[in-house]
């Protein structure tokens, strides 16, 4: 039988449609009652598969959570390879999947595989996680069943938030280059940033206490260990921490943004900074009480133009002339859409529900802040907008505070985002686009060879002319003949394949147009020459003392990599890079297979160069990823930086007041909208009657919009006061 009819086979046994109503793949994933999931995340596990494999291999995720919903409830939400959400091409196979009958899937799944062209021989990895709800274990076993019942390999990470998974598949698609895949690689990398901006930083106002509702869910133990990295620099008190009451029950970010009132638990006074997450750790919204006893949130949009404000500060003090946009959905507040175009005069987008859509429109900005009001969110800096902070961190022609400004920037840039990942980002993109040509002119040993004495051709970042060059030429003998992309993870797998022949008679490099004829090739054979093209020396400087300061101030952290530190030289670095464009060139699925001495990878010279342990340490604290922990880490450091209360933080506008409700109706589907789902086109009628009701209000806007994760309609209304606003809506009008 083959694995296809096989795995529907199981399917049909173990995990057997049990609801015939047609459900879909929505906003970020599928949510619902637990007990009729299990096929549902049986299929997620067989797509997930089909995914890595249309991904050649790469790693993709799947993570067990109904985040925010109630206890019972659970779902499940698809990871891509950088660990952003599952393209929103590939949810219409996600919603075939789960409503096909039990005897169709075997086509189904072969209807898939065909009109993506998916290569079924292709290896699949795929990660797995789940949050704390009691049914989560269950569900994970479905999922992994699935993956394994067609053939993918399975890493099942158990408890971990849903943006701790998204940093585990991109840590492992960029053979951990952007980090090492564990929940302590994550840790460290987000705390050193941290560590590093509040260094030194003495404040009057802010306090370093933050009380923390916990949700009762996965939060709870992730911010117990991210409290060992804070030192006394955040003393973080924990609340509702699951050691009793119920996952988001009168608790979480939804529950205190949506109710607009304390979690319970809490014994909230003036002058507490609080802030409450959500069920699965990627949403995050801070309260306060006021010195006259009132509640106040300071929801999404307040952390969007805390943000916001702060980077726009710093750009004018660096000089730098970056275009920086916002993102927000129907659900921001008017009075943050007024306050950030008119005070502020930061360009604002809207778009329709769900972090894909802020994220995406977020790349149209050299620096994109994105926030749903609920505290879903983070910061986005282009390639361009990243390499621009770092030169101009470096520029000794600016004045200091220019120079201090861009330093800032590159720190808070670092607590999101991390220099390592600028660096890898720059590698991969540049020298990967170049790759064949990289890997024509690093082979060539002899003058006869060498594309410079026989070609005419520069190599330079601009000259992106001829990729398809070698693909086009005829098969000849020799090592050009071996650029080739396949990813081999067992040498019983690799019968067949060519062992890549690189073994260059001078000191590995490349050789730059100067070249051709001064014969000085030794002056620029070194990755370092070719790397200086592009990173200036004071650049380099800077990040080998990142890394020496990093390595002081972290190093205890990771006592096993710390051992017999040196401090990271330039040269030494230059080293370092050249591997990570070697390792672009030639892929294998584990860091460690480029030091392998098995046959199969016999011809790799990393360990000529730098031995494993030392390329892991300079990784280790060279010096991330937007979630709800490291939007808490930035907004403490902002507010430690301009030294505020949470009242100051609120003062820069005042929120109208608004009311969110949502509705079981019938057929939710009847109802279609657009404007970025701010009006409905039908049914008919319903947005006339929409508008006549918001005329009557000072400041009044409304809509309503069917959930993509729950089977309800959600209305939202604001006007100038509370006593008038929404009462008609809430009245059922
Ligand atoms: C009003 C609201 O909170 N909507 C949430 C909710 O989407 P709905 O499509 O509204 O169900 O879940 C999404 C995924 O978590 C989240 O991105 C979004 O903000």
């Amino acid at each position: 039988m083959n694995l296809l009819k096989q795995a529907a086979e199981t399917g049909r046994l173990h995990y057997p449609r049990s609801l015939q109503t047609t459900l879909s793949y929505g906003t970020a994933g599928i949510r619902m009652r637990a007990e009729k999931l299990d096929y549902i995340l049986y299929r997620m596990g067989l797509l997930s598969v089909i995914f890595s494999k249309f991904r050649k291999g790469q790693v993709t995720g799947l993570m067990v959570t109904a985040s925010h919903n109630p206890a019972e409830d659970n779902g499940v939400k698809l990871i891509d390879t950088m660990g952003e959400m599952m393209p929103i091409a590939w949810e219409k196979h996600a919603t075939e999947l789960i409503n096909v009958s039990d005897d169709k899937l075997e086509s189904a799944l072969e209807e898939i595989i065909k009109e993506e062209g998916v290569d079924v021989n292709i290896p699949a990895v795929i990660c797995t996680a789940m949050d704390t709800r009691p049914s989560s274990v269950q569900l994970s076993k479905a999922a992994v069943d699935g993956i394994e019942a067609l053939g993918g390999e399975c890493h099942n990470y158990g408890l971990l938030t849903t943006p701790q998974l998204h940093y585990i598949v991109c840590c492992r698609n960029t053979k951990e280059q952007y980090g090492l895949p564990t929940e302590e690689g994550y840790y460290s990398k987000l705390t050193s940033a941290f560590l590093e901006f509040n260094k030194g930083q003495s404040t009057s106002k802010y306090s370093r206490d933050l009380h923390v509702d916990l949700a009762n869910g996965v939060s709870a133990p992730k911010i117990k260990a991210l409290k060992t990295y804070l030192n006394d620099t955040l003393n973080i008190h924990t609340c509702n921490d699951g050691s009793s009451g119920q996952l988001n029950y009168q608790c979480g970010a939804d529950f205190v943004k949506v109710g607009q009132c304390p979690p319970i638990g809490f014994d909230l006074q003036p002058g507490m900074r609080c802030a409450s997450y959500d069920g699965d750790g990627d949403r995050i919204v801070y309260f306060y009480k006021t010195k006259d006893g009132k509640f106040a949130l300071l929801d999404g949009d307040k952390i969007a133009t805390l943000i916001a404000s702060f980077l726009s500060d710093l750009l004018t003090t660096s000089g730098l002339k970056l275009n920086l946009g916002l993102v927000q959905t129907a659900y921001a507040n008017g009075s943050s859409t007024k306050y950030i175009t008119d005070v502020m005069k930061v360009p604002v987008a809207c778009v329709p529900t769900g972090v894909k859509h802020l994220h995406h429109k977020a790349g149209d900005f050299d620096i994109g802040v994105y926030f749903e009001a609920n505290g879903h969110g983070t910061v986005l800096f282009s390639e361009g907008a990243q390499r621009s902070i770092l030169q101009q961190a470096s520029d000794s022609s600016l004045d200091q505070s220019a120079r201090d400004a861009a330093g800032r920037l590159v720190t808070a840039m670092n607590m999101i985002n991390q220099t390592q990942q600028t660096f890898a980002l720059h590698l991969f993109t540049t020298f990967s686009h170049q790759a064949s040509k990289i890997y024509k002119i690093a082979m060539s040993s002899s003058e006869e060879n060498d594309p410079y004495t026989s070609s005419e051709e520069d190599f330079t970042p601009e000259s992106s002319s001829s990729e398809s060059d070698t693909e086009n030429q005829s098969p000849q003998p020799g090592p050009t003949n071996n650029v080739q992309e396949r990813t081999y993870q067992h040498a019983d797998t690799a019968e067949g394949c060519v062992i890549p022949q690189f073994r260059p008679d001078n000191v590995p490099g490349l050789r730059l147009p100067e070249d051709r004829t001064k014969k000085d090739s030794a002056k620029y054979s070194t990755p370092g020459a070719f790397f200086k093209l592009f990173f200036t020396l004071e650049l380099v400087g800077q990040v080998c003392q990142y890394t020496n300061d990093n390595f002081t101030r972290i190093g205890h952290t990771k006592p096993s990599l710390a051992k017999n530190w040196s401090p990271l030289t330039e040269d030494e670095f230059y080293v370092f890079v050249a591997l990570l464009m070697y390792m672009s060139l030639v892929r294998v699925t584990r860091l460690d297979l480029y030091w392998s001495t098995q046959q199969l990878f016999h011809g790799f010279w990393a360990r000529t160069f730098m031995s494993k342990f030392r390329f892991k340490q300079i990784q280790a604290f060279l010096k991330t990823v937007g979630d709800a922990i490291s939007d808490m880490l930035l907004v403490e450091s902002i507010l430690a930086y301009r030294d505020w209360t949470c009242e100051e933080w609120d003062s820069a506008y005042t929120d109208l007041p608004s009311i969110m409700l949502k509705i079981k109706v019938e057929d939710r589907t009847i109802v279609k909208t657009t404007d970025a789902e701010r009006r409905t086109t039908s049914p008919p009628g319903l947005q006339e009657a929409i508008d006549q009701l918001v005329a009557k209000y000072k400041f009044g806007r409304a809509f309503v919009r069917p959930s993509g994760t729950e089977d309800v309609m959600r209305v939202y209304a604001e006007a100038d006061t509370k006593q008038k606003n929404c009462s008609p809506l809430m009245a059922g009008e």
